[in-house]
């Protein structure tokens, strides 16, 4: 769940790109980049690090032109290496650049075939730079010296018949325009909106519909799956279904966790979404321990405060700010590597003592992924001197792997894979523990004004949307993406790009 975003304006796109992407930084801690197109020339620049970190004065001032994307990165796929930080660049057909939010499953067949038929080289691991590759070379078959609108959405359409996986991307054809395409599943998210200057019209592509907001732009709608949306350097807005089936099944974690509650994500609010989640986990503890006797309700911050305040007041239960986070450490899921993620959550999370003493206390989470947070924070909750402590989680147990672009690669790394709730009580050192059903979580986000029929619950349930992920496959990557591996088998990917210090 990396963070993109494109824009095509009426004067330097350089600040707009940038505080579009501190805007969507929950998205990605790791890395950032900027790439920006002016009379024909590209301008870049990217590392790993926050987006404050990145860019400097002096790459802001050398990031000229009014058309650019921009990416956050959180890694699901090949290295944490510099090198793969996004967006990538291709020099032919015309200069591409590209930025993606998910991740492929047939990564490995398409490096093959970039390779064997498309005659393209891959400098990195990353699949992102596989995808860029393919979207060039159906490009480039088109055989035009100027593409024309009809030309992009050609090359998307094949994009759509030859990878498999999840994918939201921002692609800029240098001299052009700026294509923005989702995945016939449209597992990951992807809006497009407008501003008005007195210059014209602005538009720009997003992850999330915050990042307008923020900026000035007004939505007008998420991409359908499968479907595209064009804009030329000049203004004029294209938009094609381009996948031949579709089907939407978005990823019914980005309500959960990813995405910010500010954010309207396929017409559904995020924010009330997780209201009702509150609801609905508040009506299982009443009807599965009707002598609850709870005497305060506290979230464990950031993303579980807004079910956790609902839950509190659907069970008439005080609601209480029982840990204090430090607003310098960043989202700790999103962490490489389990020392880091373990270390950070003390150093992110402080009790207030007087909310815990001799109470009997309900911790409420949103998810419980790895069991990193719920284990240290029960803990403290002891020590802060509660009675009892009962844990709740809006999202039902996570138990398979996610192989569309959120990194949890290996089943035997989550807390829940292979064990009754009971068991996860125990391990977690909980009173008790209730998770929320799959079907109220479908119901919170699905079942408000706008109907969502289908989603991407993968990690709840096993169903992979995609129909291409077997046994076999989760076994690779697991081997490739467990966190020992990624701690030893870094491989180190030579930058080959465009001037970029
Ligand atoms: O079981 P785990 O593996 O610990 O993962 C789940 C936890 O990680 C996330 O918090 P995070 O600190 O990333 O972000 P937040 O501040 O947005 O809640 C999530 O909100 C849970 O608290
Ligand atoms: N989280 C994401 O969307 C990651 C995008 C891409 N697969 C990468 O690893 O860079
Ligand atoms: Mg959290």
């Amino acid at each position: 769940m990396c963070g993109i975003v494109g824009i095509v304006g009426k004067s330097n796109v350089n600040q707009a790109l940038y505080d579009a992407l501190t805007v969507l930084q929950h998205r990605g801690q790791d890395a950032a980049g900027i790439v920006t197109s002016d009379q024909g020339r590209l301008f870049l620049r990217k590392d790993n690090g926050l987006v404050r970190d990145v860019f400097h004065q002096r790459h802001m001032q050398r990031l000229i032109g009014q058309m650019g994307i921009g990416h956050v990165r959180y890694p699901t796929a090949g290295s944490s290496s510099s090198a793969e930080a996004q967006p990538f660049y291709v020099n032919s057909p015309y200069g591409i650049t590209l930025a993606h939010n998910g991740n492929l499953t047939n990564v490995e067949q398409l490096s093959r075939e970039i390779y064997e038929s498309d005659l393209r080289h891959v400098n990195t691991t990353s699949d992102s730079e596989v995808l860029l590759n393919v979207f060039a070379h159906e490009l480039a078959v088109r055989n035009k010296l100027q593409p024309t609108e009809e030309d992009v959405f050609a090359a998307v359409s094949q994009v759509h018949k030859r990878c498999r996986g999840g994918y939201a991307v921002v692609a800029m054809i240098t001299g052009y325009g700026i294509v923005g395409f989702r995945d016939p599943n449209a597992i990951r998210p992807i809006v497009f909106g407008q501003r008005h200057t007195d210059e014209g019209v602005e538009y720009m592509i997003a992850s999330e519909s915050v990042a307008l907001d923020v900026l000035g732009f007004t939505l007008i709608r998420d991409l359908a799956p499968g479907e595209a949306v064009y804009i030329t350097e000049d203004g004029r807005l294209y938009t094609r279904q381009c996948a031949e089936s579709s089907q939407y099944s978005p990823c019914i974690f980005e309500h959960v966790y990813l995405a910010r509650p500010d954010s309207l994500m396929d017409g559904v609010s995020v924010y009330k979404a997780r209201l009702r989640m509150g609801e609905k986990l508040a009506d299982k503890i009443q009807r599965e321990r009707p002598d609850h006797g709870i005497d305060v309700v506290i979230p464990i911050p950031d993303t579980s405060r807004t079910s956790a305040l609902e839950l509190a007041n659907q069970l008439g239960v005080k609601f209480r700010e029982g840990f204090v986070k430090n607003r310098y450490i960043g989202r700790t899921f999103i962490m490489p590597g389990q020392a880091a993620r373990k270390k950070s959550v003390r150093q992110k999370l402080n009790a207030i003592d007087l909310e815990f003493r001799g109470k009997n206390v309900l911790l409420v989470d949103d998810s419980i992924v790895r069991g990193t947070t719920c284990k240290q924070i029960i803990q403290m909750a002891r020590e802060a001197g509660a009675k009892k402590v009962f844990f709740c989680s809006a999202a039902p147990a996570v138990r398979y792997p996610n192989v569309y672009g959120i990194d949890m690669p290996s089943a035997h790394e989550l807390i829940a894979h292979g064990r009754t709730t009971d068991e996860v009580a125990e391990l977690i050192g909980a009173d008790w523990l209730i998770y929320q059903d799959l079907d109220d979580l479908k119901d919170a986000v699905g079942g408000g004004k706008v109907k969502i029929e289908h989603f991407d619950c993968a990690v709840f349930d096993g169903e992979y949307v995609t129909g291409d992920v077997n046994e076999q496959y989760l076994d690779r990557i697991e081997q490739a993406r467990n966190d020992a591996a990624k701690s030893t088998g870094q491989r180190v990917s030579a930058i080959i790009d465009l001037h970029n210090n």
